[in-house]
């Protein structure tokens, strides 16, 4: 990943005016008339608008993370971002993925200024993804890139795949976790960013 990004866009990209054209397809499918006036500017509207939701593709989480500070008066305990809201989008449905992530490590000798945390999720979230994925994804790039004792990564999420089709069920969240280094190994450690976070080891928390 730190090399080569195998999520990075693909060099044979439509052009706008090709994404519109997909849209006006899409209108007509739905069994509208993208000639009418109130659709007219619509299918350039949902092309920025995809631009803004997954402009996630062309950004590189090594270059975020990378900016650390090391005068830390030797702070080696948990550094815990919670409540890290994002929005993203599943690859199955292309529908609206909305939660929060809580994100934690363990320095080893360096700090990440705490926004990078949070623009690391933003950089995942907007890509088109399974929450696991989203999850695995930022653990393994703050273990990569600061190389810390250890890294956690919680994230609750409603699918609106599942609230608003399909199945119908609203009021569900997902609730996934990936726990590395002292995370994974120490259960003390693990239970502490548990508690930060307000996540008991959910029934239903799957673990990636
Ligand atoms: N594991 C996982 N599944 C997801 C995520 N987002 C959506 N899904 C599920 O992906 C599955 C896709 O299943 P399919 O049977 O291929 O699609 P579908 O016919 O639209 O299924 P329904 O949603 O059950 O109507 C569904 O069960 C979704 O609930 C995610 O982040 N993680
Ligand atoms: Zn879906």
């Amino acid at each position: 990943m730190t090399t080569e990004d195998p999520q990075a866009p693909p060099s044979d990209r439509p052009t706008q005016s090709e994404a519109e054209a997909a849209v006006r397809t899409l209108i007509r499918w739905a069994g509208d008339d993208p000639a009418r006036e109130g659709l007219l500017d619509t299918p350039s509207r949902v092309a920025r608008s995809f631009a803004e939701f997954f402009g996630g593709y062309e950004l590189d989480p090594v270059g975020v993370l990378q900016r650390t500070f090391e005068e830390v008066e030797g702070y080696d305990e948990m550094v815990v971002l919670r409540d890290i809201r994002f929005e993203s989008h599943c690859e199955h449905h292309l529908a609206p993925i909305i939660g929060k992530a809580h994100v934690a490590y363990l320095p080893r000798t360096r700090v990440v200024g705490i926004s990078k945390l949070a623009r690391v999720v933003d950089l995942y979230a907007r890509r088109l993804q399974i929450q696991e994925k989203m999850t695995a994804q930022i653990a393994n790039a703050i273990e990569e890139v600061l190389q810390p004792h250890g890294v956690a990564v919680v994230i609750e999420a409603s699918h609106q795949c599942m609230t608003t089709r399909g199945v119908h069920k609203p009021g569900t969240s997902l609730v996934t976790s990936r726990m590395l280094g002292a995370f994974r190994a120490d259960a003390a450690t693990r239970r502490e960013f548990l508690a930060f976070v307000g996540v008991g080891g959910a029934p239903g928390m799957t673990n990636v």
